[in-house]
């Protein structure tokens, strides 16, 4: 089978057990880093403050460019802080992003992953544009054990149905909204109008806590060109990777902060409910590295 793991650590370990650092350890560094998508610019980045590193300790163990690789990259994963802010009540997230890249699933995860701090979780079905939308949503807050508010009739304006789910929230003392919004309609434009306007509906009622772009890691920079108009219009607040399990693109997870500037705040490895986790950059970096 095709390389499976996202660790970059499979390919680093034939460098790491050679007895020197040599030229042809940094070549291959520079290919490992980017074939797991670091990027280039952050992939020369790495391996200039490395090189430099090596020189000022005059080591030439390959083990101490390991545990420097894994330092650096903790070092800036951890540029950017991961805490979600939830503390209004309620406290209302939207979550946006295109068609197709683990939106629903997240959502479920996410109330799923409240759900076990206790907290109570309504879903908003505002994603009104298909109706199986809003079923596939059902059938994950019911497994999560969240409540969910669906649109009364179909084609409901999705700001009002995005409206009565901080609503019930409010009425009934949930302590945390979490709102699907749809990733594809005919126009970008029309998209970013629609969000502004459920955003705009939302604050008469409650502040935003967050708004959550998730992006599929599979599909590295290209999926983040597809985003770009949510990271320009829609005021994200955090990104959600999802398919981390099985994609050998790990280093997307750096590449993608230091291009947007925004922190990654939840990840998801697996299509099972409790397959999302908080982003730890020391965690991350060891599983990356080795
Ligand atoms: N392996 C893996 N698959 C995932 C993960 N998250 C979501 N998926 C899968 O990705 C596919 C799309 O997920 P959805 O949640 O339907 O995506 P969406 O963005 O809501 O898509 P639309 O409803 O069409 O807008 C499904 O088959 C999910 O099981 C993940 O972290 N890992």
């Amino acid at each position: 089978m095709a390389e499976r793991s996202w660790s970059l650590a499979g390919a680093l370990r034939g460098m790491f057990v050679k007895p020197t650092i040599d030229e042809q350890t940094w070549d291959d560094l520079e290919t490992a880093l980017i074939t797991a998508d670091f990027g280039p610019a952050v992939t020369e980045a790495i391996v200039e403050e490395l090189r430099a590193k090596v020189d000022k300790y005059r080591t030439t163990d390959p083990a101490d460019l390991q545990r420097m690789l894994r330092e650096t990259i903790e070092e800036r994963l951890a540029r950017f802080d991961p805490t979600l802010h939830l503390s209004e009540r309620p406290a209302v997230v939207l979550v946006v992003g295109v068609n197709g890249v683990g939106k629903t699933t997240t959502i479920g995860k996410f109330a799923r992953f409240l759900r076990g701090y206790d907290r109570s979780v309504v879903v908003g079905a505002a994603d009104t544009f298909r109706a199986a939308a809003v079923e596939q949503l059902a059938t994950w807050a019911q497994r999560a054990g969240a409540e969910i508010v669906r649109p009364q009739q179909e084609r409901q304006d999705p700001a009002s149905v995005a409206f009565q789910t901080v609503e019930y929230a409010k009425n009934t003392g949930t302590e945390i909204v979490i709102i699907d919004t749809a990733g594809r309609l005919h126009t970008k434009g029309g998209l970013m109008d629609e969000l502004s306007k459920i955003k705009r509906v939302v604050e008469k009622q409650a502040p935003i806590a967050e708004v959550l772009l998730v992006l599929d890691a599979t599909t590295g920079q290209n999926g983040l060109a597809q985003a770009q108009a949510f990271i320009e219009h829609a005021g994200v607040t955090g990104l959600v990777l999802t398919k981390l399990d099985g994609s050998a693109k790990g280093g997307f997870v750096l590449s993608v902060q230091e291009r947007t500037g925004l922190p990654i705040k939840l990840v998801g490895q697996g299509e099972g409910v409790g397959d999302l986790t908080g982003f730890t950059p020391h965690v991350f970096a060891q599983q990356l590295v080795g």
